[in-house]
């Protein structure tokens, strides 16, 4: 089986698991990485969820460019087909955490930089190779790592093809920490386990302010998230949260 998906804690857990081919994505791996997204956008117990690699050697090469077949559908019928099959990019609400066990390269790196949050062991190494290969970074990799580093690095990444190690990535912001590698399920658990803890529907609300006020006027961005925050006023959650706080017990979230 090309991808591992299992649940615990309201924490969804999708591995990569091809690692003799440095889990890198053939088409199997792709329509079941789809089947995935869909179930954890509807899957209402989940509510936080950590992408990661098997072992400890990659976390994903991008498209398995030995056994790409040939193309079955011309270009315009897939490019007005909503959305994007591997990368839940902008539609997803709930947090996708990424734990960067190795290589995260080309589409590899463009599903990392598709995550809230990216943690990383020691060992790993990013970069937009696909210029090497004849290729583009596709999967929103020229729009997302401008976005997400200094573009001077993000420019030199995506026309070298050159990769960056853990220590590089942690200095310019792509990863937020870095850990051994023995460590680094263990790391993404708690900070899954953290998110999950909190009111839900706070949690996508913060996700969607933050991400669509990105692309906002701040003067709209400000207004967005005052409205935001008067849907969640009304909330059984948010009744729930302050009367837990008032009585110093944890809160019991319904999710609306
Ligand atoms: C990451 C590496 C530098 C690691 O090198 P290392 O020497 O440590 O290991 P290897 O011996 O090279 O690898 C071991 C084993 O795995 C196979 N392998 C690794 N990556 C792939 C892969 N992507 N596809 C198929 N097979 C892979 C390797 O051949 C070895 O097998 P063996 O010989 O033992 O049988 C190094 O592995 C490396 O550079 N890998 C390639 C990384 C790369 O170029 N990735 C970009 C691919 S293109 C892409 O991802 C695209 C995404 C996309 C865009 C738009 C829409 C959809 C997708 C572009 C595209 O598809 O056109």
């Amino acid at each position: 089986m090309g991808v591992d998906f299992n649940k615990e804690d309201h924490v969804a857990y999708i591995t990569l698991n091809r690692p003799d081919t440095m889990n890198s994505l053939d088409p199997e791996s792709v329509a079941r990485l789809a089947e995935i997204w869909a179930e954890v956008v509807n899957d209402d117990d989940i509510r936080v969820s950590v992408l990661t690699g098997a072992g400890e050697k990659s976390f994903c090469t991008g498209t398995d460019m030995k056994k790409t077949p040939p193309p079955e559908e011309c270009m315009a019928s897939i490019w007005l087909r909503e959305g994007q099959p591997i990368v839940p990019h902008m539609k997803m609400w709930k947090p996708l955490i990424c734990a960067v066990n190795g290589y995260a390269v080309g589409g590899g790196m463009e599903m990392a930089l598709a995550c809230d949050l990216r943690i990383a062991s020691s060992n790993a190494k990013f970069g937009l190779t696909e210029v090497k290969v004849a290729s583009l970074a596709g999967l929103n990799g020229t729009q997302c790592m401008p976005r997400a580093i200094p573009q001077a690095v993000a420019m030199k990444m995506l026309l070298t093809g050159e990769m960056i190690d853990a220590k590089e990535a942690h200095r310019v912001g792509l990863i937020s920490d870095v850990v051994e590698p023995g460590e680094l399920m263990d790391f993404a658990k708690k900070l899954a386990l953290k998110i999950a803890g909190n009111a839900p529907l706070s949690v996508k609300a913060a996700k969607q302010a933050a991400v669509m006020g990105l692309e906002m006027p701040l003067e709209h961005g400000i207004a967005f998230s005052h409205l935001l925050w008067g849907v969640l006023r009304d909330t059984e959650d948010r009744k729930e949260g302050f009367t837990a706080f008032a009585e110093k017990r944890a809160p019991q979230w319904k999710g609306r």
